[in-house]
């Protein structure tokens, strides 16, 4: 199993890959509450990275400081090489239009249709014509299996599963290289789950994307991830591949990875 990139033996056994995402010594609190201390993380280029972990363990808090909604302490975060903490804005702002984030409730916008929603961020960073701009909308929205039908419709008029796709199409507005999930699969029933797990490996495959998921759901880690990273005790305690998990002798990690949903989750892998 790979090591923590922190640990001392890190060098000798990180395998030679491009990190797209790497974060070193993250510190973030809340007043007094520390959330993470001295994390460190990478994520490959290509891969699907499930992060997971006990409840309020700080998964969504890692995500949201990666794409720079909260800010740490101190840490350092840096995505396709640029320092997106201590960096220019104006390096942040340009590599913000590489990263799509979908949320767990879509946040979408409530008052805008579903076109209107994935059109948002191609207003806000691209200078194309409105018939272009609707034109691509149209096409991702496709690519994540909704109804033509579905681009004049609000938010409130479609399912939670449709809402999630929309918002994972608006993900992909700006063509990503990496897209953030925060428990795409939460609330959705486990065909609708499996099915979104299809999508996001489909589109990983054919994209060529990184996907940074935040998740709870143990088919999703067996079915899409190639490694998974646990957060506990403030920072990424071990990151490897899902099946390796099992060995890691530590008492949340043994019940998340060995106790019957699990086995229940690799009997149907
Ligand atoms: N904006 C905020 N202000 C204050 N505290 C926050 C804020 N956001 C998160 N926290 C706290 O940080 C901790 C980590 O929250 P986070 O949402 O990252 O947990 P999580 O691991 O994603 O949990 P879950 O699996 O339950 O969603 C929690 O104790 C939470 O209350």
């Amino acid at each position: 199993m790979k090591g923590n990139p922190g640990s001392p033996d890190a060098a000798k056994v990180t395998p030679a890959r491009e990190a797209i995402i790497r974060v070193r010594g993250l510190h973030t609190a809340f007043g007094p509450q520390v959330v993470h201390d001295n994390l460190n993380l990478d994520v490959w280029k290509g891969e699907v990275l499930g992060i997971v972990g006990g409840s309020g363990t700080g998964k969504s808090v890692l995500l949201r400081t990666i794409v720079g909604l909260i800010r740490p302490v101190r840490g350092e975060i840096q995505v396709l090489g640029t320092d997106v903490i201590n960096g220019p804005e104006s390096d942040r702002r340009a590599v913000e239009k590489q990263w799509g984030v979908a949320f767990q409730d879509g946040a979408l916008f409530s008052s805008l249709t579903v076109l209107q929603n994935v059109m948002a961020p191609m207003r806000e960073h691209l200078r194309l014509s409105h018939g272009l701009m609707k034109a691509l909308g149209e096409l991702k929205i496709s690519l994540v299996g909704l109804p033509p039908l579905s681009c004049g419709k609000f938010p409130s008029e479609l399912s939670g599963g449709m809402r999630k796709r929309a918002a994972l199409a608006r993900a992909l507005a700006l063509d990503p290289k990496i897209v953030f999930l925060d428990e795409p699969t939460a609330g959705l029933d486990p065909i609708g789950a499996a099915a979104y797990d299809d999508l996001i490996g489909e589109l990983q495959r054919s994209l060529g994307l990184t996907v940074f998921m935040v998740t709870h759901d143990l088919d999703s880690l067996y079915a899409i991830c190639d490694r998974v990273a646990v957060l506990a005790e403030k920072r990424v305690l071990v990151e490897g591949p899902v099946d390796m998990m099992a060995t890691v002798d530590h008492p949340w990690v043994q019940e998340y990875f060995t106790g019957p949903r699990a086995r229940a989750a690799t009997a149907a892998d």
